[in-house]
């Protein structure tokens, strides 16, 4: 069990309230980068070291004085939203260590430079990797993505039960899946986590996520538990069993949603056909047809009715059988929301897309964007009326 406390280190120097506007009192041990090294290690932000860009800004690779290969990701200026994410990014993941999360080397407060520093890894996200089309020329064996499955159950099950006060991260989706050169996972990008005290069953806040990995009773209530979590890597497993996105306009509208999907072919006793085919058939069938019904356990609707992490670790292995266990239809939030033909349709027109869409008592913003390399939609969602954080 670990235990928070927050803290600049001897590196940081003294701890100030607030660094530039941000109320960074109470954070510990936490190691400053001077913006000079970081220059240096991307040769000045060279973009031939950018390895990427995400919502919060670029990411570059770059070598540190000690020799160690950072990935190191600079906030975008305009970002006021950016700023709270780095703070709590820098909060929840530099006061814990676990090999299925990754590891924060550092940060960077200057000026207006704020620079979150990280251990590089090679192999990418799961979503550029498997799900990102054959380009990545990655292998994901049934053996590879079975470790990887139980890898991420590992890590969200030491921030949802290993630490105090418990995490919930709010974004679990294969691009916040990183792969080291062995190809374990490591669960990434902490911007959206909630530190939550253990005598509070649930908190309400704003809802922010993907959808295809939403819970609805988050998504609809903006309620948030655990569970939420419990059902984004529902879906995750369901993607890294079948190789394919949670969402995919490019397939006949009946498959378009996996989850939906998944559940059909369940009903039918035909889960695995799910499987991917790029595997050539060399897998283990009841594992994987296991691994497929426990991304069915982890979307229940009904939240209590989702295991918890620790438990999801032990069906994975095959400790706790759940070959007598009931599933009842997955929850979908396209039943609430009348999103389905809606984010189809925007699709079609666009490659980027915001909207508002009614749903129960709730509006909601939605940004869609579509991949045209890997037919992936993604919906990033933003309660517009709802309780503040
Ligand atoms: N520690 C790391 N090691 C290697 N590459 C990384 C690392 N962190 C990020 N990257 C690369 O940078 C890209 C952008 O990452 P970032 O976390 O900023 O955004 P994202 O998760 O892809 O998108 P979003 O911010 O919208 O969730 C990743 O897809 C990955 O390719």
């Amino acid at each position: 069990m670990t235990c928070f406390s927050f803290r600049f280190g001897k590196k940081a120097g003294p701890a100030k309230g607030y660094v530039g506007d941000e109320d960074v009192s109470g954070m510990q041990n936490v190691n400053l980068f001077p913006y000079r090294e970081l220059r240096n290690a991307t040769d000045d932000f060279n973009l031939a070291n950018k390895i990427g860009e995400g919502g919060f800004g670029s990411v570059y690779k770059g070598i540190l004085k000690d020799g160690r290969v950072a990935a190191i990701k600079v906030l975008s200026a305009e970002s006021k939203q950016g700023v709270n994410e780095f703070l709590t990014e820098i909060k929840v993941i530099s006061a814990i260590e676990h090999e299925n999360l990754v590891k924060l080397y550092g940060c960077c407060i200057e000026g207006n430079h704020r620079i979150l520093v990280y251990n590089y890894l090679e192999k990418n996200s799961l979503a550029q990797t498997l799900l990102g089309g054959s380009q990545s020329g990655i292998q994901f064996s049934w053996r590879t993505r079975y470790a990887i499955c139980i890898g991420i159950a590992r890590g969200l099950a030491f921030l949802h039960e290993g630490v105090r006060p418990y995490i919930v991260h709010r974004d679990i989706k294969a691009s916040n899946i990183l792969l080291d050169e062995n190809l374990n996972p490591k669960i990434s990008d902490f911007g959206l986590a909630k530190l939550i005290p253990s005598n509070m069953t649930h908190v309400s806040t704003r809802v922010a996520g993907t959808i295809g990995y939403l819970a609805p009773e988050y998504a609809i209530r903006g309620q948030l538990t655990r569970k939420a979590d419990i059902y984004s890597f529902g879906v995750l497993l369901m993607e890294i069993v079948t190789g394919r996105c949670s969402t995919n306009s490019k397939l006949p509208v009946e498959e378009q949603f996996l989850l939906e999907r998944t559940w059909v072919l369940y009903e039918r006793k035909e889960l695995v056909g799910l499987v991917d085919t790029a595997l050539n058939g060399e897998f283990d069938a009841e594992e994987a047809c296991r691994f497929l019904k426990i991304g069915l356990l982890c979307t229940q609707d009904a939240p209590k009715l989702r295991p918890s992490m620790s438990t999801v670790v032990k069906m994975l292995t095959g400790e706790i059988d759940i070959t007598h266990k009931p599933i009842s239809k997955p929850g979908l939030i396209s039943d609430f929301l009348d999103l389905k033909v809606r984010s189809v349709e925007n699709q079609k027109n666009s490659k980027n897309t915001t909207y508002t869409s009614s749903g129960s008592d709730r509006q909601y913003n939605l940004s869609l964007s579509s991949d045209s390399t890997t037919s992936c939609a993604t919906m990033t969602f933003t309660a517009i009326h709802d309780r503040s954080d």
